[in-house]
């Protein structure tokens, strides 16, 4: 009889999410970012979405840029709202959980570094939008690769509020992500501007951050 050896370049660590990271850290060597539609496993979609849908409205804070001192409101960038997921509620950890089995294998396969994570829901409603920006700034270093899934079945192309990933800052057209359920996006925060257009029904999703450690001596950075 033939013996069948599994494939997998790091033998005895390997998840059953392992064909999708695979394929995000392809997509992240050759290209920087990665659209893998409907990519999301669906039970961890189902929960999300569920839990996203039932929390309460007075949960969401308004959406600030930065967090904790530095949390200021600015409505001419963005217009979300967003509530951080700590991993209270069973759907945020096995949210957490996820990521941080995508953050070891990118680890092992792309050296990035990855150290922390940081994420939050967020709501557009309709008129929402948030203007083009990129979600780190070059030797800044700390956010290093974004993630964002998507929790909205049955969307149209006159929905608006598409993400628009650009190449770089002379990129005008861009590449649309249709915001539907199970589609996630990754992209090295550094590289790319985008931009999230006008959603004309509201519309769910979670973005999240992974960082690498850049403590000095006695500053400790990111935040506990
Ligand atoms: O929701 C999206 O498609 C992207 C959101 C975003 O760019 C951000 O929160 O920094
Ligand atoms: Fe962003």
């Amino acid at each position: 009889m033939v013996a069948i050896k599994k494939i997998s370049s790091f033998d005895g660590n390997s998840t059953s999410d392992d064909g999708l990271f695979n394929l995000i850290a392809q997509d992240i060597e050759q290209q920087g970012y990665s659209i893998r539609p409907g990519a999301l496993p669906v039970e961890l979609t189902n929960a999300l979405y569920i839990h996203q849908q039932t929390m309460e409205t007075e949960k969401f804070k308004d959406a600030g840029i930065g967090r904790g001192g530095e949390y200021l409101k600015n409505e001419f960038v963005r217009t979300d709202e967003i509530c951080w997921i700590t991993g209270e509620s069973n759907a945020g950890k096995q949210w957490l959980d996820w990521n941080a089995q995508l953050q070891s294998y990118l680890n092992r396969r792309l050296f990035l570094g990855l150290f922390s994570f940081e994420s939050h829901f967020a709501h557009y409603g309709p008129g929402n939008y948030y203007k083009r920006h990129y979600d780190a700034f070059r030797g800044e270093a700390n956010r290093v690769l974004s993630i964002v899934a998507y929790f909205n079945s049955g969307w149209v192309s006159t929905d608006g509020g598409e993400l628009v990933i650009y190449k770089d800052d002379k990129d005008k057209e861009g590449t649309k992500v249709i915001p539907l359920m199970g589609t996630i996006v990754a992209f090295l925060s550094e590289e790319f501007p985008h931009e999230v257009l006008k959603a004309n029904r509201d519309r769910y999703s979670i973005a999240g951050w992974f960082r690498v450690n850049t403590s000095i001596a006695d500053k400790i950075d990111p935040p506990l």
